[in-house]
């Protein structure tokens, strides 16, 4: 949805051809209970910023007639990204009611009885934009992920927990990793803890430890992944999936750092950087009423959002010559057509699957690179999900619910062709198409268009 600029209101004019990497936001409150209060969004913030009255809001605002959490803006290469999180009363930028709009500067926004300017500011010399291609062992040059370098640097130099977002093979726990080894805890341990690989009846032991006996099978005492790690950093991967009652645990567990054994009586004291990792929207899920508000607040100290690959802009190329080289292809470079094949396609299985087919490439040759170029540019005749595309537009509605619906029926079509091609072996299927095997199964999961899909 277009927003006109109300050039009196900008600072520094927009950039021709696009987003200046360096530019820096400012939201400030100029009418209303809040008035004069300010924010300012540049590459030091956490990727997504939360504008609402709860305190796990990075700007809280007091009007009443404002939701807890209201809405959230990301600063994205065209600029920022406004969108509404459900609130009651909505989001208004320019006299029009919006659900998920692109900002550039100058616009009014209108949250409940406040009026909030989008300014754009020239980036503060303090704090230069990094021209590092990578951060510990997360490689990446694109201006997406150079702007979040800064910040990864500064929450290594701290304690504070820290909530990782993003698709599946984004590189979540590669960059867990990085912050702990460039961080004063860098001799510890690094434990993960993936809430979806552990059955429920044994997620409380897992986390926590248990005592002999404590329950069936339990023939000897054990220690949990908290005190695994203690000295160092636990990441729990797929926070999101950790139903109430370990919710409340964990908080406890975080905010005493102690930890109580399963069939045990006594606490023992842990020192633990805890970080978390998601696929989920955890805005959403605090909002739907499945994850713990308190919690969420806890953990989401600093929050970054990782891209995902498609949107970094020159990533796939400098990735692509990396993982060749890492992956022992020295003799000659990466083939130029088959980078250029690469940029076009859309990953899905992120960076993880962009490693895996640079793997199979270097493993066996032009075979796999045939077999993979249909793969990656199919003929339009063949071209999946046509019907679902005229569909979705035909039911009108917002973009983000019509991506989502599409993205769904693209990536079920991909998963029942690649388990079809190894006989319907989910290990062998998850493997080659660089998907990991939970999320091959949420996929599987998820029912047809026309069902009850939650889209
Ligand atoms: N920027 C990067 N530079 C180098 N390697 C990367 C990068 N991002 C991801 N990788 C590699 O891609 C693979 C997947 O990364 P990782 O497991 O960290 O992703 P993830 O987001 O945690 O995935 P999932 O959500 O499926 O658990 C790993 O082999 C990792 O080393």
């Amino acid at each position: 949805m277009p927003i006109e600029e109300g050039a009196s209101t900008v600072l520094q004019s927009r950039p021709r051809g696009g987003f200046n990497a360096t530019a820096t936001f400012r939201l400030r409150v100029v009418e209303g209970p809040d008035a004069g209060r300010e924010f300012v969004l540049d590459g030091t913030q956490p990727s997504r910023v939360l504008i609402g009255t709860s305190p796990a809001c990075a700007f809280r605002l007091s009007d009443r007639q404002i939701s807890r959490r209201h809405a959230s803006i990301d600063v994205v290469p065209e600029g920022l990204r406004l969108t509404d999180l459900g609130s009651t009363n909505g989001t208004w930028a320019n006299g029009l009611c919006v659900f998920d709009v692109r900002l550039h500067g100058g616009e009014l926004v209108r949250l409940g009885d406040n009026v909030l300017r989008v300014e754009v500011v020239a980036m503060p010399a303090e704090h230069p934009t990094t021209l590092a291609m990578r951060f510990g062992r997360l490689v990446g040059a694109s201006p997406e992920m150079r702007r979040l370098y800064p910040l990864c640097e500064r929450l290594a130099a701290t304690d504070v927990p820290v909530v990782i977002e993003g698709e599946t093979g984004t590189g979540k726990e590669l960059l867990a990793e990085s912050i702990h080894e460039e961080s004063a805890r860098e001799k510890g341990p690094f434990v993960v803890f993936d809430c979806t690989t552990v059955a429920a009846n044994l997620l409380e032991s897992t986390l926590f430890g248990h005592e002999r006996g404590a329950f069936t099978g339990a023939v000897a005492a054990r220690r949990g992944v908290f005190e695994q790690a203690h000295g160092g950093t636990l990441l729990i991967d797929e926070i999101g999936d950790l139903d109430a009652s370990l919710q409340s645990k964990l908080l406890r567990a975080i905010e005493r750092n102690e930890v109580q054994r399963v069939g045990g009586e006594k606490f023992v004291r842990v020192d633990v950087r805890v970080m978390a990792a998601t696929r989920r929207d955890l805005d959403k899920e605090v909002q739907a009423g499945r994850f713990r508000d308190d919690l969420f607040y806890r953990l989401a100290v600093a929050r970054i959002e990782l891209p995902p690959l498609r949107e970094r802009r020159g990533d796939v190329q400098v990735l692509g010559r990396y993982f060749w080289e890492q992956l022992g292809g020295t003799d000659k470079p990466i083939p130029e057509d088959l980078l250029r094949r690469f940029e076009e396609y859309g990953w899905p299985g992120n960076v993880r699957e962009l490693h895996n087919a640079i793997a199979r490439r270097l493993a066996l040759g032009d075979l796999a690179a045939m077999e993979r170029s249909r793969a990656l540019d199919p003929a339009p005749s063949q071209a999946p999900g046509a019907d679902v595309i005229k569909e979705t537009l035909a039911m009108d509605l917002p973009f983000p619910a019509a991506r989502q619906r599409v993205m769904n029926a693209f990536e079920r079509g991909y998963v029942e062709r690649v388990l079809a091609k190894h006989g319907g072996n989910v290990v062998r299927a998850a493997a080659a198409s660089g998907i990991a095997r939970r999320y091959f199964y949420v996929i599987k999961s998820r029912q047809r268009p026309g069902g009850q899909e939650n889209e």
